[in-house]
């Protein structure tokens, strides 16, 4: 989203919800009830009404959406508000359109295409490594929206060049205004847990094609993906205590459950870099394919799936996961706040600033 970490006037508050009229797609109910919590919060502050009785849906449903929000600021509700419009208004204008089946759209670094029963999100800023800036952000969220509803059996995230994703766009701080970095911080937890919530809710299987490196948040969320396939130049690596961070992506509850406390630990506490095979050792990925003859090999079968009966492998995803929703919706939240502290402290600004100076690389 343009100018990240600006400050939203009253004007570009106004100006969004005069635009949210114009929309010419309906975003749908849950994009709606964003809009809602986020214009309550910014108007009126925290939730201030009773919780309503469970069978007044409509009500409950928007009560739970503002409830949510918390303490998110005034200011941090209105900035999410305009950039929530912005995204929206780009995507209803063609620019980040989601793929109608057998043709492609794109947003600037995010491309969709949709053919053979495959949705394909791919990232696509290849000379920063696949960094996920804030736009990419709501671009990603707006694509799984989208594939989550359209005619496709599996839908499939991947990148475009050497790397699969070095995680988060350290330039994302950059922009933080002098004197704001605590509501920065608020807007950019809320940002992180509803993108990470579209993962765990994703309704179809969900397929990880590790081209290359991936790095943090692209790591961690692989423990969401239903099957991750890597070529073996891939590597896996979660430096957040070197940034002065900590785990995201449901990672903290996930990654011990699969791999056990210690490896686990080897890896989000000590930044422990694996290779493809050791990741695959770790169950974190599903197969190892050698790069010469990864896309293709990886493609056919891909083709092979997603000729299955769609709505039989939609409900056998739902079965496997539905027991463990609640549970990680609890953990995403939980990391949220701990990385919203995590961003306002000197560590992470210290590591931060080194990398954005060129002092440090991983
Ligand atoms: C308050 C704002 C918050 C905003 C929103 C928050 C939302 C949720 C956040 C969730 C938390 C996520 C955490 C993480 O993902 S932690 C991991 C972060 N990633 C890194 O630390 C990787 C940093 N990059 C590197 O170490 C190296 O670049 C890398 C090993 C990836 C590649 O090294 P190599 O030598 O091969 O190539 P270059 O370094 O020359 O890279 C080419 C250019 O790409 C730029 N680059 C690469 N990765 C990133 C990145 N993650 N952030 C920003 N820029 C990146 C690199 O700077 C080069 O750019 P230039 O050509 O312009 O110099």
């Amino acid at each position: 989203v343009g100018g990240p970490a600006m400050r939203a006037s009253q004007e570009d508050f106004a100006n969004a919800m005069s635009q949210v009229k114009l929309l010419k797609k309906d975003p749908g109910n849950e994009v709606k009830l964003k809009l809602y919590a986020l214009y309550k919060q910014a108007t009126e502050g925290p939730c201030n009404v009773p919780k309503p009785g469970v069978l007044d849906f409509v009500v409950k449903a928007k009560w739970d959406a503002w409830n949510a929000l918390g303490g998110l600021s005034k200011e941090a509700a209105r900035r999410s508000y305009v950039d929530l419009v912005s995204s929206l208004s780009a995507s209803s204008s063609g620019r980040a359109t989601p793929a109608a089946d057998g043709k492609r759209a794109d947003s600037d670094h995010v491309l969709v295409t949709s053919e053979d029963g495959i949705t394909a999100i791919t990232l696509n800023r290849p000379t920063k490594k696949n960094a996920l800036n804030t736009q990419m952000y709501h671009d990603i969220m707006l694509a799984l929206k989208a594939a989550g509803k359209d005619s496709s059996t599996i839908t499939v995230l991947t990148g475009s060049g050497d790397y699969y994703c070095s995680g988060n766009d350290l330039s994302n701080f950059k922009d933080v205004p002098s004197g704001r970095p605590e509501e920065s911080a608020q807007r950019s937890a809320v940002l992180l847990r509803d993108f990470v919530d579209c993962f765990i809710d994703f309704p179809k299987p969900l397929i990880a094609v590790v081209n290359g490196p991936a790095i943090g948040i692209s790591v961690t969320l692989l423990g969401l993906f239903d099957a991750v396939y890597a070529t073996d130049r891939a590597t896996f690596h979660t430096p957040f205590s070197h940034l002065g961070q900590s785990p995201e992506g449901c990672s903290s509850y996930v990654f011990p459950k699969m791999m056990g406390p210690s490896k686990a630990a080897e890896m989000l506490i000590f930044g422990k870099k694996l290779t493809a095979q050791e990741a695959f050792a770790q169950g974190l990925v599903t197969e190892v394919f050698p790069d010469s003859t990864f896309q293709k090999e990886v493609w056919a079968r891909l083709k092979a799936y997603a000729k299955l009966p769609p709505n039989s492998v939609r409900i056998s995803k739902q079965l496997l996961r539905s027991q463990e929703k609640e549970r990680l919706h609890a953990v995403n939240a939980e990391e949220s706040r701990a990385l919203q502290e995590r961003w306002v402290s000197a560590e992470c600004h210290d590591a931060i600033a080194a990398f954005l100076s060129r002092k440090a690389k991983l």
